[in-house]
Formats: structure tokens, C-alpha cells, sequence
């Protein structure tokens, strides 16, 4: 058995065609695109590169994106201050803090101050909140895009058992309630579970989010399994090269599990789009 392929990429790509279209359509009654506003302090050579994807992205989709690009020295009343103005700005739909922040900021504390409902990274605890309480809201991005890959992909949760591998309040609390709302039953793993390798192995739907290199061999895969890799890792192989690698052991488990997401090429992408779609479901109620 091989297990399918679930490409993270090909649907972002699917999905960003039917964004432009969206906007396209929607624009004319408002005569301003959708904007995103990315804050990024400090020159975190990777943080550059996704914000560098961010804005590449937007302009692809017709929206604008409004870059603010401080030094390392910036103040948290200084940044505070810029997401205030953000807030009122009626261009802006959504708004972004590049994580994570230069020692010394508190991310937290400026989370609070964007106004939730132009929250595209669905982070502030309002949104959380509505998401505990099953109400609308922005969602946070990587949990919806393993949503949107299971959708795509023709794996629906009701009646079966999803293992989620991490707590994080940025991908694994937030995947175990969107389970539990499309009807799974859910379990929460963490690094204090003991014999997490059985764990897993009870899961039809397992999501990996630890941030381990290659954690999950095929020992943690019930034959026929459903594998979400959400773990994005450099490392450095043994020919000195570095190379990005998931949480699962990608090449062992492929003949373990009946469906897998691949990194690069799986959440990843899928997160970024959903940053988008949010920002796009931020203007359409801002047109309403
Ligand atoms: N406020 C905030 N929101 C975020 O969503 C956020 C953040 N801060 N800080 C950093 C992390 C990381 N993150 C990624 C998104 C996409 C890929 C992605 O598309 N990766 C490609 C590969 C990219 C490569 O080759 O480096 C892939 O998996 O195929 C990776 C990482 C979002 N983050």
C-alpha cells in the first residue's frame, strides 16, 4: 500500500485562484481592495521570508498589503500605537504580528490590542473564544488549513478517533476543537503522555504538531491512518545540506499510512492561504 498524497500546495493554489476571483467580483461595489497589514520588527531572517511570501501573495489576489518593517529597538508603546492606528485604518482588514518578536516585546500584550475582528491570524483570545464556543470568528490559520486539507482531501471526521500531538494554543488546542466540531472524537497528546507511540496508534486521523524532527515513525501509525504533518523543522542532513523536515518520518510511513500531508508542500502552504481567506472574510463583512 502507498499511501495518497495530500497536496497542501496544489489546494492553496486552488484555493488562491478562487480568492482573486472573489475579490475581482467584489470590488467593484467598493472600490478599494482588501488590505493586510504585516508588522514585522526586527531582520529574523526566516520571519523576512515569510512576510516576503505574505506580501508576494496578496499582490497575486489583487489586495493590498501594507508592510511595516521597525528595528529591533522599536518600543511596545511604539508598536502598540501603529495597531491602534491599523485599527482605525477603514484600508486595513486585517492585521498581522509576525512571530516571533525580539527579546523584550511582548506579543501577548499586542495581540490584545488588534482589534479582533480584523484578526487574520485568528490569535486574539476573543476569537479563540469564539471558536471554544462554536461561534463564527476568524479561525486561526494553520488548524483551518488541516481543515481544509481533510476536506479537499474527502476525509470527514464524524465517528472517527483524531490523536492531536501538541497543546500549543497556535495549532494544537485550536485543531482538537475543530475536530471536536466536525463530529471527531478527540484526543490531545503531549510530550507527558505515556506510551504516546499507542496513543497514536488509536488514531484514524492523526495530527503531528510538536515541533520534533521526524518524531513520528511508522510504529505510531494504525495501518490505513490519515497522517497531518504540521511540523516545519531545518535541519541539517548528513551531507551537511539543510533541508526542512516535518514532526512524521514522511518516507517510512508511506507505506503505513493511507493518507499524508508532505513537508514542504502540506500545511505550510495551506496556512498562508488561510491568512488570505481570512483577510477576504474580514472585508466581505466590512462591505455588509
Ligand atoms: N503572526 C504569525 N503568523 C504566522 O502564521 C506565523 C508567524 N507569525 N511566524 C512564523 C510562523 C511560521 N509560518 C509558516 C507559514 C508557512 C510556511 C510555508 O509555507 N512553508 C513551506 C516551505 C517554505 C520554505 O521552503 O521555507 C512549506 O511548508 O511548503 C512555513 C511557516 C507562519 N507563521
Amino acid at each position: 500500500m502507498t499511501a495518497r498524497l495530500l497536496d497542501g500546495k496544489a489546494l492553496a493554489e486552488k484555493i488562491q485562484d478562487r480568492l482573486k476571483v472573489e475579490i475581482a467580483e467584489l470590488q467593484p461595489d467598493r472600490g478599494r481592495a482588501p488590505g493586510l497589514a504585516v508588522l514585522m520588527v526586527g531582520d529574523n531572517p526566516a520571519s523576512a521570508a515569510y512576510v516576503r511570501n505574505k506580501e508576494r501573495a496578496c499582490e497575486r489576489l489583487g489586495m493590498v498589503s501594507f508592510g511595516q518593517h521597525l528595528p529591533a529597538t522599536a518600543t511596545q508603546a511604539e508598536l502598540t500605537a501603529i495597531i491602534h492606528q491599523l485599527n482605525a485604518d477603514p484600508n486595513v482588514d486585517g492585521i498581522l504580528v509576525q512571530l516571533p518578536l525580539p527579546e523584550g516585546l511582548d506579543g501577548n500584550a499586542l495581540l490584545l490590542e488588534i482589534d479582533p475582528d480584523k484578526d487574520a491570524d485568528g490569535l486574539h483570545p476573543a476569537n479563540l473564544g469564539r471558536l471554544v464556543r462554536g461561534e463564527p470568528c476568524l479561525r486561526s490559520c494553520t488548524p483551518a488549513g488541516v481543515m481544509e486539507i481533510l476536506r479537499d482531501g474527502g476525509i470527514d471526521p464524524a465517528g472517527k478517533k483524531a490523536v492531536v500531538v501538541g497543546r500549543s494554543i497556535l495549532v494544537g488546542k485550536p485543531i482538537a476543537l475543530m475536530l471536536l466540531e466536525a463530529n471527531a472524537t478527540v484526543t490531545i497528546a503531549h510530550s507527558r503522555t505515556p506510551d504516546l507511540a499507542a496513543v497514536c496508534r488509536e488514531a484514524d486521523i492523526l495530527v503531528a504538531a510538536v515541533g520534533r524532527p521526524l518524531m513520528i515513525g511508522p510504529d505510531y501509525i494504525k495501518p490505513g491512518a490519515t497522517v497531518i504533518d504540521v511540523g516545519i523543522n531545518r535541519i541539517t542532513d548528513q551531507t551537511g545540506k539543510g533541508k526542512l523536515v516535518g514532526d512524521v518520518d514522511f518516507d517510512r510511513l508511506l507505506d503505513v499510512a493511507g493518507a499524508i500531508t508532505p513537508v514542504p508542500g502540506g500545511v505550510g502552504p495551506m496556512t498562508v492561504t488561510m491568512l488570505l481567506a481570512n483577510t477576504v472574510e474580514s472585508y466581505r463583512r466590512r462591505l455588509a
